[in-house]
Protein backbone atom coordinates (compact mmCIF):
# COMPACT_ATOMS: atom_id res chain seq x y z
CA UNK A 1 0.00 0.00 0.00
CA UNK A 2 0.86 3.50 -0.55
CA UNK A 3 1.25 7.15 0.53
CA UNK A 4 -1.03 9.43 -1.80
CA UNK A 5 0.00 13.10 -2.75
CA UNK A 6 -1.97 15.28 -4.56
CA UNK A 7 0.20 18.35 -5.10
CA UNK A 8 -1.32 21.61 -6.80
CA UNK A 9 -3.58 19.97 -8.00
CA UNK A 10 -6.74 21.89 -10.64
CA UNK A 11 -8.85 20.31 -12.98
CA UNK A 12 -11.01 22.20 -15.30
CA UNK A 13 -13.15 20.69 -18.19
CA UNK A 14 -12.75 23.60 -20.50
CA UNK A 15 -9.78 24.20 -22.93
CA UNK A 16 -9.14 27.72 -21.93
CA UNK A 17 -10.26 28.38 -17.92
CA UNK A 18 -10.12 32.00 -16.67
CA UNK A 19 -11.80 32.26 -13.34
CA UNK A 20 -12.05 29.72 -10.41
CA UNK A 21 -15.65 29.30 -11.39
CA UNK A 22 -14.36 26.99 -14.26
CA UNK A 23 -12.37 24.99 -12.01
CA UNK A 24 -14.37 21.69 -11.23
CA UNK A 25 -11.41 21.01 -8.49
CA UNK A 26 -9.78 24.41 -7.71
CA UNK A 27 -6.35 23.49 -5.33
CA UNK A 28 -6.07 20.52 -3.60
CA UNK A 29 -3.57 19.74 -2.02
CA UNK A 30 -3.47 16.69 0.23
CA UNK A 31 -1.34 13.44 1.63
CA UNK A 32 -3.29 10.07 2.08
CA UNK A 33 -0.97 8.61 4.70
CA UNK A 34 -0.19 4.74 3.81
CA UNK A 35 -2.71 2.43 5.45
CA UNK A 36 -5.22 4.91 6.43
CA UNK A 37 -8.77 4.99 6.23
CA UNK A 38 -10.35 8.37 4.30
CA UNK A 39 -13.91 9.47 3.23
CA UNK A 40 -14.40 12.07 0.29
CA UNK A 41 -17.54 13.75 1.57
CA UNK A 42 -19.14 16.34 -0.19
CA UNK A 43 -22.46 17.05 -2.32
CA UNK A 44 -23.46 16.03 -5.78
CA UNK A 45 -20.89 18.05 -7.98
CA UNK A 46 -18.78 19.14 -5.69
CA UNK A 47 -15.74 17.62 -7.64
CA UNK A 48 -15.77 14.23 -5.88
CA UNK A 49 -15.64 12.03 -8.91
CA UNK A 50 -12.88 14.12 -10.81
CA UNK A 51 -10.76 13.49 -7.84
CA UNK A 52 -11.55 9.94 -8.00
CA UNK A 53 -11.00 9.80 -11.89
CA UNK A 54 -7.51 11.55 -11.69
CA UNK A 55 -5.82 9.26 -8.86
CA UNK A 56 -7.39 6.06 -10.57
CA UNK A 57 -5.73 7.70 -14.10
CA UNK A 58 -9.10 7.98 -16.28
CA UNK A 59 -8.62 11.96 -16.01
CA UNK A 60 -5.34 13.67 -16.42
CA UNK A 61 -5.68 17.28 -14.17
CA UNK A 62 -4.96 20.15 -16.22
CA UNK A 63 -2.35 21.20 -13.21
CA UNK A 64 -0.49 19.23 -10.60
CA UNK A 65 1.16 16.44 -9.83
CA UNK A 66 -0.17 12.76 -8.20
CA UNK A 67 2.76 10.73 -6.23
CA UNK A 68 1.97 7.43 -4.91
CA UNK A 69 5.10 6.97 -1.93
CA UNK A 70 6.93 10.01 -3.55
CA UNK A 71 6.79 8.42 -6.89
CA UNK A 72 5.43 11.02 -9.96
CA UNK A 73 2.15 8.85 -11.33
CA UNK A 74 0.07 11.75 -13.36
CA UNK A 75 1.09 10.37 -16.60
CA UNK A 76 0.99 6.84 -16.09
CA UNK A 77 -2.27 5.20 -17.39
CA UNK A 78 -4.61 3.50 -14.72
CA UNK A 79 -3.61 -0.14 -15.23
CA UNK A 80 0.04 0.79 -14.31
CA UNK A 81 -1.34 2.65 -11.03
CA UNK A 82 -1.80 -0.71 -9.44
CA UNK A 83 -5.60 0.60 -7.56
CA UNK A 84 -8.70 -1.46 -6.80
CA UNK A 85 -11.70 0.52 -7.32
CA UNK A 86 -15.57 -0.49 -6.12
CA UNK A 87 -17.99 1.30 -7.84
CA UNK A 88 -21.84 1.87 -6.93
CA UNK A 89 -22.90 -1.39 -8.68
CA UNK A 90 -21.15 -4.41 -8.42
CA UNK A 91 -18.88 -5.58 -11.08
CA UNK A 92 -18.61 -9.44 -11.21
CA UNK A 93 -19.58 -12.13 -13.18
CA UNK A 94 -22.66 -13.61 -13.47
CA UNK A 95 -21.64 -16.78 -14.96
CA UNK A 96 -18.96 -17.78 -12.73
CA UNK A 97 -19.02 -19.01 -8.81
CA UNK A 98 -18.31 -16.71 -5.99
CA UNK A 99 -14.79 -18.34 -5.65
CA UNK A 100 -13.70 -17.53 -9.29
CA UNK A 101 -14.94 -13.99 -8.88
CA UNK A 102 -12.32 -13.43 -6.00
CA UNK A 103 -10.00 -15.49 -7.50
CA UNK A 104 -10.38 -13.31 -10.78
CA UNK A 105 -8.32 -10.34 -9.78
CA UNK A 106 -5.46 -12.52 -8.93
CA UNK A 107 -5.29 -15.18 -11.54
CA UNK A 108 -5.42 -12.10 -13.56
CA UNK A 109 -2.44 -11.23 -12.74
CA UNK A 110 -0.30 -14.94 -12.50
CA UNK A 111 -0.66 -16.00 -8.97
CA UNK A 112 -0.07 -19.15 -7.77
CA UNK A 113 -3.10 -21.12 -6.68
CA UNK A 114 -1.89 -21.97 -3.75
CA UNK A 115 -1.87 -18.46 -2.43
CA UNK A 116 -4.95 -17.57 -4.43
CA UNK A 117 -6.87 -20.62 -2.18
CA UNK A 118 -5.38 -18.86 0.54
CA UNK A 119 -6.07 -15.46 0.27
CA UNK A 120 -9.84 -16.46 -1.47
CA UNK A 121 -10.57 -18.10 1.82
CA UNK A 122 -9.08 -15.74 3.93
CA UNK A 123 -11.31 -12.85 2.15
CA UNK A 124 -14.24 -15.19 2.07
CA UNK A 125 -13.91 -15.53 5.95
CA UNK A 126 -13.62 -11.77 6.76
CA UNK A 127 -16.89 -10.86 4.32
CA UNK A 128 -18.58 -13.93 6.17
CA UNK A 129 -19.42 -15.37 2.57
CA UNK A 130 -17.22 -18.71 2.99
CA UNK A 131 -20.69 -21.10 2.56
CA UNK A 132 -21.31 -19.37 -1.04
CA UNK A 133 -17.90 -19.89 -2.27
CA UNK A 134 -19.62 -22.31 -4.75
CA UNK A 135 -22.49 -20.83 -5.41
CA UNK A 136 -22.60 -19.34 -9.04
CA UNK A 137 -23.20 -15.30 -8.53
CA UNK A 138 -26.04 -15.01 -10.79
CA UNK A 139 -28.11 -16.44 -7.45
CA UNK A 140 -27.02 -13.90 -5.02
CA UNK A 141 -28.95 -11.29 -4.03
CA UNK A 142 -27.92 -7.88 -4.88
CA UNK A 143 -26.60 -6.84 -1.32
CA UNK A 144 -24.03 -10.53 -1.90
CA UNK A 145 -23.40 -9.33 -5.09
CA UNK A 146 -21.99 -5.79 -4.25
CA UNK A 147 -20.45 -7.73 -1.00
CA UNK A 148 -18.48 -9.86 -3.36
CA UNK A 149 -17.06 -6.74 -5.59
CA UNK A 150 -16.18 -5.29 -2.39
CA UNK A 151 -13.91 -8.56 -1.75
CA UNK A 152 -12.92 -8.31 -5.57
CA UNK A 153 -11.55 -4.70 -4.77
CA UNK A 154 -10.09 -6.28 -1.51
CA UNK A 155 -8.34 -9.17 -2.90
CA UNK A 156 -4.87 -7.93 -3.97
CA UNK A 157 -2.68 -7.28 -1.58
CA UNK A 158 -0.20 -5.48 -3.87
CA UNK A 159 -2.47 -2.63 -4.69
CA UNK A 160 -1.54 1.01 -3.85
CA UNK A 161 -5.08 2.04 -2.91
CA UNK A 162 -8.98 0.46 -3.23
CA UNK A 163 -10.92 3.53 -3.65
CA UNK A 164 -14.77 2.95 -2.85
CA UNK A 165 -17.23 4.58 -4.85
CA UNK A 166 -20.70 5.12 -3.38
CA UNK A 167 -20.30 1.48 -2.65
CA UNK A 168 -23.54 0.80 -0.94
CA UNK A 169 -25.73 2.98 -3.37
CA UNK A 170 -27.65 -0.63 -4.27
CA UNK A 171 -27.85 -1.84 -1.03
CA UNK A 172 -31.60 -2.13 0.75
CA UNK A 173 -31.23 0.25 3.48
CA UNK A 174 -32.23 -1.89 6.66
CA UNK A 175 -28.59 -3.86 5.35
CA UNK A 176 -26.84 -0.62 4.50
CA UNK A 177 -25.63 -0.50 8.66
CA UNK A 178 -24.37 -3.84 8.54
CA UNK A 179 -21.99 -3.51 5.71
CA UNK A 180 -21.11 0.57 6.54
CA UNK A 181 -19.56 -1.65 9.94
CA UNK A 182 -17.84 -4.46 8.05
CA UNK A 183 -16.16 -2.11 6.13
CA UNK A 184 -14.58 -0.54 9.05
CA UNK A 185 -13.71 -3.88 10.23
CA UNK A 186 -11.98 -4.86 7.01
CA UNK A 187 -10.28 -1.71 7.25
CA UNK A 188 -8.74 -2.57 10.47
CA UNK A 189 -8.42 -6.07 9.72
CA UNK A 190 -5.84 -5.87 5.77
CA UNK A 191 -4.58 -1.59 7.17
CA UNK A 192 -4.81 -0.47 3.34
CA UNK A 193 -5.34 2.61 2.27
CA UNK A 194 -8.54 3.04 1.53
CA UNK A 195 -10.70 6.03 -0.05
CA UNK A 196 -14.42 5.62 0.50
CA UNK A 197 -16.38 8.32 -1.74
CA UNK A 198 -19.84 9.44 -0.67
CA UNK A 199 -22.24 12.19 -0.39
CA UNK A 200 -23.52 10.58 2.82
CA UNK A 201 -22.18 11.99 6.41
CA UNK A 202 -23.04 9.25 8.10
CA UNK A 203 -21.02 6.12 5.81
CA UNK A 204 -18.17 9.23 5.84
CA UNK A 205 -18.27 9.07 9.59
CA UNK A 206 -18.66 5.41 10.38
CA UNK A 207 -15.60 4.18 7.64
CA UNK A 208 -13.11 7.07 8.14
CA UNK A 209 -10.32 7.84 10.37
CA UNK A 210 -9.81 11.22 8.92
CA UNK A 211 -12.63 12.56 6.56
CA UNK A 212 -12.08 15.23 3.64
CA UNK A 213 -14.86 17.75 3.05
CA UNK A 214 -15.19 18.77 -0.14
CA UNK A 215 -17.54 21.99 -1.49
CA UNK A 216 -17.23 23.62 -5.18
CA UNK A 217 -14.25 21.97 -5.94
CA UNK A 218 -12.48 22.87 -2.73
CA UNK A 219 -11.46 21.36 0.46
CA UNK A 220 -12.82 23.02 3.78
CA UNK A 221 -11.77 20.76 6.33
CA UNK A 222 -9.96 17.06 6.74
CA UNK A 223 -10.65 16.04 10.04
CA UNK A 224 -11.53 13.23 12.77
CA UNK A 225 -15.17 12.40 12.93
CA UNK A 226 -14.91 14.23 16.40
CA UNK A 227 -13.21 17.38 14.94
CA UNK A 228 -15.56 18.07 12.39
CA UNK A 229 -18.36 17.88 14.74
CA UNK A 230 -16.83 19.74 17.26
CA UNK A 231 -14.79 22.73 15.39
CA UNK A 232 -16.09 23.08 11.72
CA UNK A 233 -13.52 25.26 10.23
CA UNK A 234 -16.38 26.49 7.45
CA UNK A 235 -19.80 26.37 8.13
CA UNK A 236 -20.91 24.65 5.24
CA UNK A 237 -19.15 21.67 7.23
CA UNK A 238 -21.25 22.89 10.13
CA UNK A 239 -24.19 22.79 7.93
CA UNK A 240 -23.66 20.03 6.23
CA UNK A 241 -22.52 17.56 8.84
CA UNK A 242 -24.95 16.63 12.18
CA UNK A 243 -28.41 15.91 12.21
CA UNK A 244 -29.48 18.26 12.31
CA UNK A 245 -26.55 20.39 11.23
CA UNK A 246 -25.27 23.61 12.98
CA UNK A 247 -27.23 26.33 13.63
CA UNK A 248 -25.15 29.33 11.56
CA UNK A 249 -26.94 32.78 12.68
CA UNK A 250 -26.33 36.42 11.21
CA UNK A 251 -24.19 38.03 13.73
CA UNK A 252 -22.83 41.55 14.58
CA UNK A 253 -19.49 42.84 16.27
CA UNK A 254 -19.82 46.09 18.01
CA UNK A 255 -16.70 46.86 19.81
CA UNK A 256 -15.36 43.88 20.67
CA UNK A 257 -19.45 42.46 21.38
CA UNK A 258 -20.70 39.62 19.62
CA UNK A 259 -24.73 40.14 19.11
CA UNK A 260 -27.09 37.94 17.77
CA UNK A 261 -30.18 39.82 17.35
CA UNK A 262 -29.57 42.93 19.68
CA UNK A 263 -28.05 40.65 22.30
CA UNK A 264 -24.73 39.83 22.84
CA UNK A 265 -23.79 36.35 22.93
CA UNK A 266 -20.17 35.15 24.84
CA UNK A 267 -18.54 32.77 22.32
CA UNK A 268 -15.72 30.20 22.60
CA UNK A 269 -12.44 32.86 22.74
CA UNK A 270 -11.24 36.05 21.16
CA UNK A 271 -12.17 36.65 17.39
CA UNK A 272 -9.78 36.97 15.12
CA UNK A 273 -9.91 39.34 12.20
CA UNK A 274 -12.30 41.87 11.25
CA UNK A 275 -15.43 42.45 8.67
CA UNK A 276 -16.43 40.41 6.45
CA UNK A 277 -19.87 38.61 6.52
CA UNK A 278 -20.12 37.57 10.48
CA UNK A 279 -22.00 34.61 11.62
CA UNK A 280 -22.42 32.62 15.30
CA UNK A 281 -22.29 28.73 14.79
CA UNK A 282 -23.54 26.39 17.77
CA UNK A 283 -24.62 23.12 17.46
CA UNK A 284 -28.28 22.52 18.29
CA UNK A 285 -27.04 20.04 21.07
CA UNK A 286 -25.39 23.03 22.80
CA UNK A 287 -28.38 24.94 22.71
CA UNK A 288 -31.28 25.27 25.35
CA UNK A 289 -34.07 26.67 26.87
CA UNK A 290 -32.96 28.86 29.92
CA UNK A 291 -35.16 31.18 32.52
CA UNK A 292 -32.72 34.02 30.62
CA UNK A 293 -31.31 34.89 26.97
CA UNK A 294 -32.07 35.18 23.82
CA UNK A 295 -36.10 35.31 23.18
CA UNK A 296 -37.73 33.42 20.84
CA UNK A 297 -40.49 31.66 20.36
CA UNK A 298 -41.11 27.70 19.45
CA UNK A 299 -42.40 27.29 16.10
CA UNK A 300 -42.56 23.09 16.20
CA UNK A 301 -41.20 20.29 18.47
CA UNK A 302 -40.53 17.04 17.07
CA UNK A 303 -39.65 13.81 18.96
CA UNK A 304 -36.53 12.22 17.41
CA UNK A 305 -36.38 8.85 19.44
CA UNK A 306 -34.32 9.79 22.55
CA UNK A 307 -34.03 13.71 22.45
CA UNK A 308 -36.68 16.34 20.68
CA UNK A 309 -35.52 18.82 18.41
CA UNK A 310 -37.25 22.13 19.32
CA UNK A 311 -37.37 24.64 16.59
CA UNK A 312 -37.77 28.15 17.62
CA UNK A 313 -37.67 31.42 16.07
CA UNK A 314 -35.86 34.47 17.16
CA UNK A 315 -36.81 37.59 15.24
CA UNK A 316 -37.58 35.95 11.87
CA UNK A 317 -34.03 33.46 11.91
CA UNK A 318 -35.10 29.45 13.27
CA UNK A 319 -32.80 28.24 15.87
CA UNK A 320 -32.72 24.34 16.96
CA UNK A 321 -32.37 23.02 19.69
CA UNK A 322 -31.75 19.34 20.89
CA UNK A 323 -32.79 18.70 24.16
CA UNK A 324 -33.92 15.20 26.13
CA UNK A 325 -36.82 16.36 27.37
CA UNK A 326 -38.94 19.11 25.67
CA UNK A 327 -41.67 20.62 28.25
CA UNK A 328 -42.58 23.25 25.97
CA UNK A 329 -45.14 23.34 23.62
CA UNK A 330 -45.96 24.75 19.94
CA UNK A 331 -45.76 29.09 20.28
CA UNK A 332 -44.25 28.63 23.45
CA UNK A 333 -42.50 32.13 24.04
CA UNK A 334 -38.91 31.09 25.54
CA UNK A 335 -35.48 31.70 25.88
CA UNK A 336 -32.50 30.81 24.31
CA UNK A 337 -28.70 29.88 25.95
CA UNK A 338 -25.51 28.84 23.83
CA UNK A 339 -22.92 27.34 25.57
CA UNK A 340 -20.16 29.42 25.64
CA UNK A 341 -17.17 26.90 24.77
CA UNK A 342 -19.11 25.64 22.17
CA UNK A 343 -20.02 28.52 20.17
CA UNK A 344 -18.12 29.50 17.25
CA UNK A 345 -17.91 33.01 15.25
CA UNK A 346 -17.30 32.74 11.24
CA UNK A 347 -16.21 35.20 8.76
CA UNK A 348 -17.06 34.88 5.51
CA UNK A 349 -17.69 31.19 6.28
CA UNK A 350 -14.32 30.18 7.72
CA UNK A 351 -14.08 30.50 11.58
CA UNK A 352 -12.97 33.39 13.05
CA UNK A 353 -13.16 32.63 16.76
CA UNK A 354 -10.10 31.05 19.03
CA UNK A 355 -10.16 28.19 21.65
CA UNK A 356 -10.16 29.83 24.57
CA UNK A 357 -6.86 28.25 27.10
N1 LIG B 1 -17.09 15.28 -18.26
C1 LIG B 1 -17.40 16.48 -17.78
N2 LIG B 1 -17.45 17.57 -18.58
C2 LIG B 1 -17.75 18.79 -18.11
N3 LIG B 1 -18.02 19.06 -16.81
C3 LIG B 1 -18.01 18.02 -15.95
C4 LIG B 1 -17.70 16.69 -16.38
N4 LIG B 1 -17.75 15.87 -15.31
C5 LIG B 1 -18.06 16.66 -14.24
N5 LIG B 1 -18.22 17.94 -14.63
C6 LIG B 1 -18.53 19.09 -13.76
O1 LIG B 1 -17.51 19.16 -12.77
C7 LIG B 1 -18.05 19.46 -11.48
C8 LIG B 1 -17.69 18.35 -10.49
O2 LIG B 1 -18.36 17.16 -10.88
P1 LIG B 1 -18.10 15.74 -10.22
O3 LIG B 1 -18.85 14.70 -11.00
O4 LIG B 1 -16.64 15.53 -10.04
O5 LIG B 1 -18.78 15.93 -8.79
P2 LIG B 1 -19.26 14.82 -7.75
O6 LIG B 1 -19.03 15.41 -6.41
O7 LIG B 1 -18.60 13.53 -8.04
O8 LIG B 1 -20.80 14.72 -8.03
P3 LIG B 1 -21.70 13.37 -8.12
O9 LIG B 1 -21.74 12.83 -6.72
O10 LIG B 1 -23.01 13.89 -8.60
O11 LIG B 1 -21.01 12.47 -9.09
C9 LIG B 1 -19.55 19.63 -11.68
O12 LIG B 1 -19.81 21.00 -11.85
C10 LIG B 1 -19.82 18.87 -12.97
O13 LIG B 1 -20.91 19.43 -13.66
Amino acid sequence: MAKITLSDLRHSYLPNPSGPEDYALKEIDLDWEDGGAYALLGPSGCGKSTLLNIISGLLQPSEGRILFDGKDVTDLPPDQRNIAQVFQFPVIYDTMTVRDNLAFPLRNRGVAETRINERVSEIATMLEVEEMLDIRASHLTPDNKQKISMGRGLVRDDVNVVMFDEPLTVIDPHLKWKLRSKLKELHQRVRATMIYVTHDQTEALTFADQVVVMQDGEIVQIGTPVELFERPQHTFVGHFIGSPGMNILPAEQDQGIIRFHGEAVAIEGAVTGEGGKTELGVRPEFVTLAEAGIPARVRKVSDVGRHAVIETVVGDTPVRAVVDDADVEQGAEVHLAFRPDQTRLYRDGWISSEVSS
